[in-house]
């Protein structure tokens, strides 16, 4: 079999994995291990972002003693990750195939340090021929500073591997022009960076065990294909269609964000996926927002910045908005906000942000023609 990628990112939502009643779809594992093990086989490298721990939770114990929302989500995540990961390593096994559990929260993410930690304790796994199982860690993870869910884990996952793709299963064709409900709704074959958002068409409804929904899936499959990561949107509850997608002779129904030809830096990446952690704010004015998203590498100089909203030190990472107060982009400091007044005197100014340590978010806020 000739395949597309040789290294991916696949993420498996919990519709994919939990049946009506809440219970693990362990069939439904079996046949992804199964696949992942055929696509190993023939040289492809998977890491596996795989939901379902609170689901299969549920199933483990129904009733519960009376407690909040925060705890009996915790309850389920820590008897349910048990439960999931066994079922994983037994399969994988049979294959002749290990694998790991990568458990981690968005804090893991907020400072370089740790991100580069557990970057190289996921390319050690994939060196080892290991496949990395990675969840939120959701029985610590309770705070707003959560994923979103995992759809936002798996885009930093494929970002921080380097993956040529990111495939997210859901139980879902791809997306669709309006709900797939409704009458009239088609599917979208080819999503564009740069194409105007159909976010109207996508309800925030999320399906039975869903955290995101599609409407989360959108946004962060646009900001992965803008770091030069294609991304396929399909429906994980079709037989075989991990094999199919990376198939190069078959052209399976699905939705494809379009990667963006020129990959971000590492750096860059890393700030792009740091919003939460940012400690100063500015607003830019009409000039440099549209000088910032053009086709041209340009830094933000302090002639741009109509106001500090929020002070900052040299090296943070500050939030920049428009005029309008709509987000653009983020970007690390070359200089605290006490010196940019002094700097706009200058002849020569120096870059609060240089182009090197700027993320620029693409619009994604318009609705599709
Ligand atoms: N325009 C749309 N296109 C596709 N799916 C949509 C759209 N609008 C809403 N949805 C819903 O999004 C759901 C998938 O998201 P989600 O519940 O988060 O699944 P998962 O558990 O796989 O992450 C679908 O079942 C579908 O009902
Ligand atoms: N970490 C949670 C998954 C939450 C989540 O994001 O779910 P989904 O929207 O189905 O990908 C779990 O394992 O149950």
């Amino acid at each position: 079999m000739q395949t597309r990628y040789k290294k991916i990112t696949v993420k498996v939502g919990s519709n994919v994995l939990a049946k009506a009643d809440g219970t693990l779809n362990v069939a439904r594992i079996a046949h992804l291990v199964d696949q992942i093990a055929h696509l190993q086989k023939n040289g492809v490298e998977v890491v596996l972002v795989s939901s379902g721990a609170v689901a299969a939770g549920r199933a483990v114990m129904k009733e519960t003693k009376k407690s909040d929302a925060v705890s009996q989500r915790q309850l389920w995540a820590a008897l349910g990750q048990v439960k999931l990961i066994s079922r994983y390593s037994d399969f994988f096994h049979e294959e002749g195939l290990t694998c790991a559990q990568v458990l981690t929260t968005k804090e893991n993410f907020s400072s370089r340090r740790h991100y580069l930690n557990m970057k190289n304790c996921i390319t050690t796994l994939l060196e080892n021929k290991v496949i990395p199982i990675v969840n939120e860690n959701d029985t610590i993870s309770v705070t707003e500073l959560m994923f979103t869910d995992n759809d936002e884990l798996s885009g930093l996952i494929a970002s921080m591997v380097d993956s040529e793709a990111l495939i997210i299963l859901s139980n879902i064709d791809g997306v669709y022009t309006a709900h797939p409900d409704s009458e009239g709704a088609e599917l979208i074959e080819r999503i564009q960076v740069n194409d105007k958002a159909p976010q109207d068409a996508i309800s925030s409804e999320r399906s039975d065990f869903g955290r995101g929904g599609m409407l989360t899936k959108f946004r962060i499959a646009k900001k992965v294909a803008g770091d030069g990561i294609g991304v396929h949107v399909a429906n994980g509850t079709r037989a075989n269609i991990l094999v199919d997608l990376l198939d190069k002779s078959k052209n399976l129904k699905h939705t494809f964000f379009v990667p963006n030809e020129k990959p971000s830096s590492g750096v860059k990446k890393w700030i792009g996926y740091s919003d939460g952690f940012t400690k100063g704010q500015v607003q830019i004015n009409e000039g440099a927002r549209k000088a910032l998203l053009s086709d041209k590498a340009v830094s933000l100089l302090p002639v741009g910045i109509e106001k500090v909203e929020s002070e900052f030190k040299k090296g943070d990472l500050i939030k920049i908005t428009s005029i309008n107060g709509e987000f653009v982009g983020m970007g690390k400091a070359s200089y605290g906000s006490e010196k940019i007044e002094i700097e706009k005197q200058s002849d020569k100014q120096k870059p609060v942000i240089h182009y090197d340590y700027l993320y620029l978010e693409y619009k994604t806020n318009e609705t599709l023609i």
